[in-house]
């Protein structure tokens, strides 16, 4: 990892908070980032769940329904107190005040993710309530970090890549980080050239669903379920058979895409009905040769796939992945010194740094931005 060295310049302490596309909770980190940006430490982890009422409303607001606004600021509240919640057990860690974060980087919830492209037409939102925030943490809060980009023509995301750089970049090796969530996502760092980073497709969001139908739990946990069953080859190339797998980046996607009717469209077009636990053992199939083939397509020399996200902790996704990559070197971030569920939500509290300093924290070649743009929306404590 390419922390400073204990000769830096003094650091001040972030806050990152990220909700994803999962929506299992809130991760929050604190850390230490030196005045130019460069990573000096975690200081502390918080994860706080969804209480299950939010849970369902967060859910039912990633489809159109009735009475949307009332409802969306009603949930942007929620997660404000919950995100102040995780600050506070953060502090407490810590022994440190709110005075002593310089800011926070608050990502918020998505419910709608349609970026266009450079027509106007296209939006991203993330739910969340920063003012409030910002009142109850009594820290500055920058949020709203996705939609700068999206003016500018861009995606909008992912936004974690330039952070990947300055964490896991290498002067020789080609490296790719790939994050696991509720989407995956992948960070292209090739020593000598431009960065790349997109979207590949559902990463947990699917498996979650499933598991959720059938076993009444959160998630698969460990794959132990989808490792009880056979990889059914004909779901997996209908799956497989959807526009945005084969596009070109840039490109992302969420659960506007890939939903639980989605999936019920594609096993009620298949012409064999397939058994439940073949069916989680064929969506872990999915998640795991969308990464590969976009690995093959973009980096077929990669050496070094470092995985982040919920996903890394599911052992029977991690040995598929090893075996559509057999090339190259698959590990978890935590081998590079920082834990796969706590990579987001850093990536958070740089981008709240890069706004702080005024300094983009888009990158043109990753999200189609026609430039480069300092991202968010300043709160201030
Ligand atoms: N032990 C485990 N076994 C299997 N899966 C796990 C395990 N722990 C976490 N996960 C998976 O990781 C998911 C949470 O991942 P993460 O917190 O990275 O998602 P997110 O931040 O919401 O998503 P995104 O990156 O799309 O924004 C859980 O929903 C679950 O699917
Ligand atoms: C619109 C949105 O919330 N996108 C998320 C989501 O979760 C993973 C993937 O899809 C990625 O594009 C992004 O999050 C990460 C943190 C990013 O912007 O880099």
């Amino acid at each position: 990892m390419n922390a400073s060295s204990p000769t830096s310049p003094p650091s001040d302490y972030f806050i990152g908070l990220m909700s994803g596309t999962s929506l299992d909770g809130v991760d929050g980190v604190l850390c230490a980032l030196s005045a130019e940006g460069s990573w000096q430490g975690l200081l502390a982890h918080a994860h706080r769940p969804f209480p299950p009422t939010l849970y369902r409303e967060l859910q039912a607001l990633q489809s159109p329904g009735p009475n949307e606004l009332h409802r969306g600021a009603l949930a942007g509240n929620a997660l404000a107190r919950i995100y102040a919640e995780t600050c506070a057990a953060l502090l407490e860690q810590t022994g440190l005040g709110p005075q002593d974060i310089r800011a926070i980087g608050a990502h918020g919830q998505t419910v709608r993710h349609q970026p266009g492209m450079h027509d106007g037409t296209g939006y991203t939102i993330q739910l969340l309530q920063a003012a409030l925030l910002a009142e109850l943490s009594g820290i500055e809060v920058v949020a709203d970090l996705r939609s700068r980009d999206v003016a500018a023509g861009g995606q909008g995301a992912p936004l974690v890549p330039l952070f990947h750089q300055a964490l896991f970049g290498h002067a020789k090796r080609l490296r790719a980080v790939v994050n696991i969530g509720g989407i995956s996502n992948i960070t292209l760092l090739h020593p000598h050239q431009a960065l790349l980073g997109f979207d590949c497709g559902p990463g947990n969001t699917l498996l979650d669903h499933w598991c959720q139908t059938h076993h009444q739990q959160p998630f698969d946990r460990d794959g132990a379920w989808a490792a009880e069953g056979q990889i059914n080859a004909a779901l997996l190339k209908h799956l497989s058979d959807e526009p945005f797998f084969t596009g070109p980046a840039p490109k992302s996607t969420g659960r506007d895409l890939f939903n639980a009717a989605w999936l019920a469209r594609k096993l009620g077009t298949l012409n064999e009905s397939v058994s439940a636990t073949d069916v989680q053992s064929t969506l872990t199939e999915l998640t795991a040769q969308s990464i590969a083939h976009e690995l093959q397509r973009y980096a077929p020399t990669v050496q070094d796939v470092l995985i982040c996200g919920g996903g890394a902790f599911n052992a029977h996704l991690m040995l598929r992945l090893c075996a559509a990559l057999p090339h190259a070197r698959v590990l978890s971030t935590a081998e590079e010194g920082l834990a796969p569920d706590h990579v987001e939500a850093a990536a958070f509290a740089w981008l709240a740094w890069a706004h702080t300093q005024h300094q983009p924290g888009n990158h043109p070649s990753v999200t189609g931005a026609k430039g480069l743009r300092v991202l968010g929306a300043l709160h201030p404590a």
